[in-house]
């Protein structure tokens, strides 16, 4: 089984990915790492040519060792950076494969990022987009990072959010949008726990209807 988790900054797609993952015993992948270890890896550096160089080189020599310094690599000004790289194409073609081995394994797996079931597994048994205002969504990062220990400026954060998901939505290469097949799933008013039974239930009622079964 192959499930796909989309959505904005903060709504919650790691964590429900994770959820999912544990739930059904499937290996999991955090797609925003690999743009945010390629954004980590070029640094603060203007938009131009050598920039998007850089970041195709990055891309291609991206390996495992890039995906070890959580701190730097979850961090908000790591976000905008990754949401800069991922606007080249070359850089998203070159990060494609990994993505569609990784989805592929025989033990099936559930994948976590902006493109999932719409480029990545647009054959993905079960797409869930996940939704949550953009308040709730700068909150819950703001307390993810401060719990860290890192000083937050909400109002900063606010804005870098609005700013990533606005080049997201208009990435020209990216397939950030709801997958026709995906199923809408609103966390603004969900805490963890029953945003992660509504995705099971989600996830249990698709297969049900897939295998001819009766779900209801
Ligand atoms: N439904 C929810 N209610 C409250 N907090 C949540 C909820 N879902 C996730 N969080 C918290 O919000 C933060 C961001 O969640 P995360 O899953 O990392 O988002 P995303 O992967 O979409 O960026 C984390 O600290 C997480 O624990
Ligand atoms: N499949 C993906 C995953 C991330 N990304 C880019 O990488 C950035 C960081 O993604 P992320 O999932 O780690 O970010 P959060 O939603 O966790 O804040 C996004 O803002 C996108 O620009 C992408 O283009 N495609």
């Amino acid at each position: 089984m192959i499930i796909a988790v989309d959505g904005p900054a903060a709504s919650g797609k790691g964590t429900l990915a994770t959820g999912l993952a544990r739930h059904y015993g499937l290996p999991h992948l955090d797609t925003g790492l690999l743009y945010r270890a390629v954004g980590l890896a070029v640094g603060e550096r203007e938009d131009g040519p050598e920039f998007e160089r850089a970041a195709i080189a990055a891309a291609r020599a991206l390996d495992a060792a890039h995906l070890s310094d959580i701190e730097a690599l979850t961090s908000a000004e790591t976000g905008v950076l990754a949401s800069r790289v991922a606007v080249i194409a070359e850089v998203r073609a070159a990060l494609f494969a990994f993505q569609r081995d990784f989805a592929t394994q025989p033990s099936g797996a559930v994948l976590d990022g902006r493109d999932i079931g719409t480029k990545i597994c647009p054959d993905a048994d079960v797409k869930l987009f996940i939704q949550a205002d953009s308040k709730a969504r700068m909150e819950r990062r703001a307390k993810q990072l401060e719990q860290r220990g890192v000083l937050v400026d909400r109002y900063a954060l606010y804005h870098q959010i609005e700013e990533r998901d606005a080049r997201d939505m208009l990435n020209p290469h990216g397939g950030f949008y709801k997958a026709d097949d995906a199923h809408l799933l609103d966390t603004t008013l969900l805490d963890i726990e029953a945003a992660l039974r509504a995705a099971i239930e989600i996830v249990d009622r698709t297969m049900a209807l897939k295998a001819g079964g009766d779900a209801s």
